[in-house]
């Protein structure tokens, strides 16, 4: 990390103290978490990872002054929007206008976000950080922040200025400071963008080193021959931006391939982290926004969740890579948040888990043998 480098710019202060503000979770309570854990009326552990997604969201409760029980309610999801500029590239299997027609049906209540998030229960918010075209006429959930018309093509040179990226990364942290002071307890990250697997590609690639071929995928459906043909661009945008391998700028590398959305999920991730916020992360391209804030300041996987694993090929390499396992595994690869939409509920049983179920003395229930 070098926040030296992050301040470059004229208008880097949000993100620097941000990023100085960040620390990771005090995990000192955990031996009593899980005392209270393994005195609940079941067998040692026999709730899996549900026990796992408990003790974290309490430590993340307790850094935050919260007390000292699990919250994962209120939830809200922020799905941001931005157009790409290497659409022109023949990289997607839609047209770019679907961006904007997407965002209308998002304010329509009709994607699969808004049906997801209304039968679980958790608040949709729909930001433009760069939708092509006019502004969206207010319509309540929808925020208007666009900073640019989408990005440039980055097979052809950056996708956008250094201080165009700083000012959507300080979108999302604004983001985050909102949700935390509307009380918000899990923050949800969901994107909607065409093009935007190659920008995700392009971002893995500089910031894990890692070769086009072995990540690059079907995205919305391209088959065999152009997939070959994505991942070739993506060579070009790392060529074309000369990036070093591994980056010693993040914020660099996120401007030069990154996408508006993508930074602004950044953010978002950042000021979760700020604010002690648990954040969970949805498919392959927001795991792209959750490494360039990765790499901006580790301590943000403290507070990160993932959702679900990506039937794109290329997010379980990543989730490997990251050594982080997923809540759920759908066969998904939708984005908009979905996967958080359905992840979420999983995180609300796991505290109502912890809050709520008798410990062996109140229920009285006897112990195991070796509890004795
Ligand atoms: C109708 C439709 C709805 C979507 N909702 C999310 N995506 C997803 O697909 C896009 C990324 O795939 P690619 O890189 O191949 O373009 C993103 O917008 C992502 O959110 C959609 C895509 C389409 C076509
Ligand atoms: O995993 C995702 O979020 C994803 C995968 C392909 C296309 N759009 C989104």
């Amino acid at each position: 990390m070098s926040l030296s480098s992050i301040s470059s710019g004229s208008t880097g202060t949000i993100l620097q103290e941000c990023t100085a503000a960040i620390s990771a979770l005090n995990k000192s309570a955990t031996p009593d978490i899980q005392a209270r854990l393994d005195n609940l009326t079941k067998p040692r552990g026999s709730l899996g990872r549900l026990e796992d997604l408990a003790l974290r969201l309490t430590l993340i409760s307790m850094a935050a002054g919260r007390g000292n029980l699990p919250q994962a309610d209120p939830a809200r999801i922020y799905t941001c929007a931005a157009d790409h500029g290497v659409a022109a590239r023949g990289v997607s299997k839609f047209p770019q206008e679907v961006t904007r027609q997407m965002v209308f049906n998002f304010l329509n209540g009709g994607a699969a976000v808004n049906v997801f998030t209304r039968s679980s229960d958790v608040e949709l918010r729909v930001v433009d950080v760069g939708v092509k075209g006019a502004d969206f006429a207010d319509t309540p959930g929808l925020l208007n922040r666009k900073i640019a018309q989408g990005t440039a093509d980055i097979s052809a040179g950056p996708a956008m200025s250094l201080q165009e990226c700083i000012s959507a990364v300080e979108l999302g942290i604004s983001l985050a400071e909102q949700a935390a002071n509307e009380g918000i307890r899990v923050v949800g990250t969901g994107e909607m963008g065409i093009a935007n697997t190659t920008a995700a590609t392009a971002l893995y690639c500089a910031y894990l080193d890692l070769p086009p071929e072995t990540i690059t995928g079907p995205g919305t459906g391209l088959n065999e021959q152009e997939i070959r043909h994505k991942a070739g661009v993506v060579g070009r945008a790392l060529q074309t931006n000369h990036v070093e391998l591994p980056p010693a700028d993040p914020m660099r590398t996120l401007a030069a391939l990154g996408g508006l959305e993508i930074a602004c999920l950044s953010g978002l991730i950042l000021g979760c982290a700020r604010r002690k916020l648990a954040v969970v992360i949805d498919g392959f391209i927001s795991t792209a926004a959750y490494v360039a804030a990765w790499k901006i300041h580790p301590s943000v996987g403290d507070y990160a969740f993932f959702a679900h694993g990506s039937a794109e090929p290329g997010h379980s390499v990543i989730l490997h890579h990251l050594r982080v396992r997923p809540i759920l595994d759908l066969g998904m690869r939708l984005g908009e948040g979905t996967g958080v939409a359905l992840a979420i509920p999983i995180l609300r049983a796991a505290a109502a888990m912890y809050n709520n179920m008798a410990s062996f003395a109140d229920a009285g229930v006897s112990g195991s043998d070796d509890s004795a």
